[in-house]
């Protein structure tokens, strides 16, 4: 019937036993689509997906989906799937067990011109300059007792400020927007850590640039922006956001510029033996690569401070030898000030709102605080164990109100599994921390504001996996051991001195405000001297 000695083309067989090999082994491959299950997806409306339904908290809109799909799944954002995670496991198995989920989306170029640190991808070069970051800010003190004294002054001077509004007669100061002065008490600490002193009008720059900053319209348009472009890049060629992508891009020479200026005065007047500040840290380091990698082009051109448009044009062959060079310098300045500031004065924003609300637990707080350094003692790290309700405190306020309900968005690398289920190379990925933060399984009455929950039955407080404020693995908060800090010295210091009510008629929304961040609502306060 057959005839075996038929002659075979080598050439055929040989491809087809590649074609079957390659078939066998994307049935075996760890990672492979097919082997996979799909993510159980939120679809909305034909054509834009759930966009319209996510406009405002969004964080609770993917809450309650994730109650129906559970703690991973996706949302159709337009024709993107975006990928959501609900719990506090598949965060550590995402972000810290696995490193192809670490990855940024890119948005616009304010925050991801390919430098600094939030926004880069996680590459040889983030995890070079995340090492630099956070030794250089640990010799700095960050989470060491050397900047116990200088957070001490400042939240000091933070309450001199609020005592000289505060009149003799009554004690009391006349209604003014507080959030205002933590803001600039908080981005000293991290001003002096990064440029070696507080920013003031002598940089017009980014004086300006701050001022802006604050303005709660640009914030918004801002985040707005940044949300649009991150889903849909094409936006920005439209008229509207076209722009707004322009004013973003202005605002960006306006930081640079400023930090630029800073930058020079450093280059002028620093001491390679005796580093002031990150900074001179970080031209410290430009010099040792230069030398190291490239003898011959130790020379200053590189290193000179250049206008925005040429350092785009440059940033591609600097970035060919090293990591440390003038652009990365001034993104990497731009992120610390940005990531470094208003995080921690929001949430403190959020720990006197909720204390405003809750006298009683104000007033606790503040029996507890007395109890241990009394009125005149010095709130320092070194008393947390002995204050765990203070503590308890800012966990269940910063659990109830995360400033990044959402997490910084990450970005799949590559193809890969994650809990059995495909996620394709690319797909922007969102850690539900909100909803983290309000799993009733791990947090009964996840609504309710209770500090005591955060307490053992021997009164001493407990750290819960499930509080995840920072985010989790390689990615997680660079500065979490400052921000601990500062959340902890400010809030002991301005209740060990002061009681706050809201200003009479305020009554502000405790949703708070959340198109990326979660802000508070505008709100006054009346502050009174204890003493
Ligand atoms: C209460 C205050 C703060 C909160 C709630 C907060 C929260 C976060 C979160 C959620 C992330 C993203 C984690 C992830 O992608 O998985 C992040 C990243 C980051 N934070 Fe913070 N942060 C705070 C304060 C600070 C401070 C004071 C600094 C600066 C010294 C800082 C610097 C950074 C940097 C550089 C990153 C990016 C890390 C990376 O991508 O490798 N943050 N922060």
């Amino acid at each position: 019937m057959f005839n075996l000695n038929m002659s075979v083309n080598p050439y055929l067989l040989s491809i087809a036993i590649a074609v079957l090999l390659y078939c066998i082994m994307l049935r075996f491959r760890r990672d492979s689509p097919k082997q996979s299950k799909a993510l159980p997806c939120e679809k909305g409306l034909p054509l834009l997906g759930v966009v319209l339904k996510v406009s405002t908290f969004p964080e609770r809109a993917m809450e309650k989906w994730g109650k129906k799909h559970g703690p991973l799944f996706a949302i159709r954002v337009g024709w993107m799937n975006v990928v959501v995670i609900g719990s506090q496991e598949v965060a550590y198995e995402a972000f810290a067990k696995n490193d192809c989920f670490n990855d940024r989306p890119q948005s616009i170029p304010l925050i991801s011109d390919g430098n600094g640190i939030v926004l880069i991808n996680s590459t040889d070069f983030h995890r070079e300059q995340r090492r630099f970051g956070l030794f250089t800010l640990r010799e700095f003190g960050m989470g060491r007792k050397s900047l116990e004294p200088q957070l001490i002054d400042t939240s000091y001077d933070l309450c001199d400020t609020i005592a000289s509004m505060c009149t003799s007669k009554t004690g009391s100061s006349d209604p003014f927007p507080l959030h205002t002065y933590i803001s600039t008490t908080v981005s000293s600490v991290i001003s002096r850590m990064v440029f070696g002193h507080v920013i003031g009008t002598e940089n017009k720059q980014l004086q300006e640039f701050f001022a802006r900053l604050q303005n709660p319209e640009i914030r918004k348009a801002s985040s707005f922006l940044r949300g649009a472009t991150m889903f849909a890049p094409f936006l920005r060629h439209l008229p509207y956001f076209k722009g707004q992508w322009e004013k973003g891009i202005q605002f960006q020479h306006l930081c640079h510029d400023g930090i630029k200026a800073e930058i020079l005065d450093h280059q002028r007047s620093r001491d390679p033996h005796n580093p002031r500040d990150f900074i001179d840290c970080f031209l410290n380091e430009m010099e040792k690569s230069d030398s190291a990698a490239n003898p011959d082009s130790a020379s200053t051109w590189k290193h000179s401070v250049m206008s925005s448009d040429e350092v785009q044009e440059c940033s591609s062959d600097w970035k060919a030898f090293s990591s440390f060079h003038i652009n990365q310098l001034v993104a990497i300045v731009r992120d610390l000030f940005l990531a470094g500031s208003e995080t921690t004065a929001t949430s403190l924003s959020w720990i006197v709102l909720y204390l405003c609300k809750y006298q009683g637990v104000q007033k606790k707080m503040q029996d507890k605080i007395d109890d241990v350094i009394g009125q005149s003692g010095i709130p320092k790290m070194g008393l947390m164990d002995k204050m765990p309700y203070v503590r308890s405190v800012i966990q269940e306020i910063t659990r109830l109100r995360p400033i990044a309900p959402l997490n910084v968005p990450h970005k799949a690398s590559r193809d890969a599994t994650l809990m059995g289920y495909h996620i394709p190379k690319d797909s922007i990925i969102l850690t539900n921390i909100w909803a983290i933060h309000h799993d009733e399984s791990k947090w009964p009455k996840p609504d309710e504001f209770l500090p005591e929950r955060h307490l053992d039955k021997n009164g001493k407080f407990i750290k819960s996996p499930d509080w995840i404020l920072f985010g989790v693995g390689h990615r997680s908060c660079l500065g979490q051991q400052l921000a601990k800090m500062e959340l902890f010295i400010m809030t002991v210091a301005l209740f060990q001195r002061f009681n706050f009510t809201l200003a009479p008629g305020e009554n502000p929304d405790m949703k708070g405000r959340s198109i990326i961040t979660l802000h508070t609502h505008y709100y006054d306060v009346v502050a009174t001297k204890r003493y």
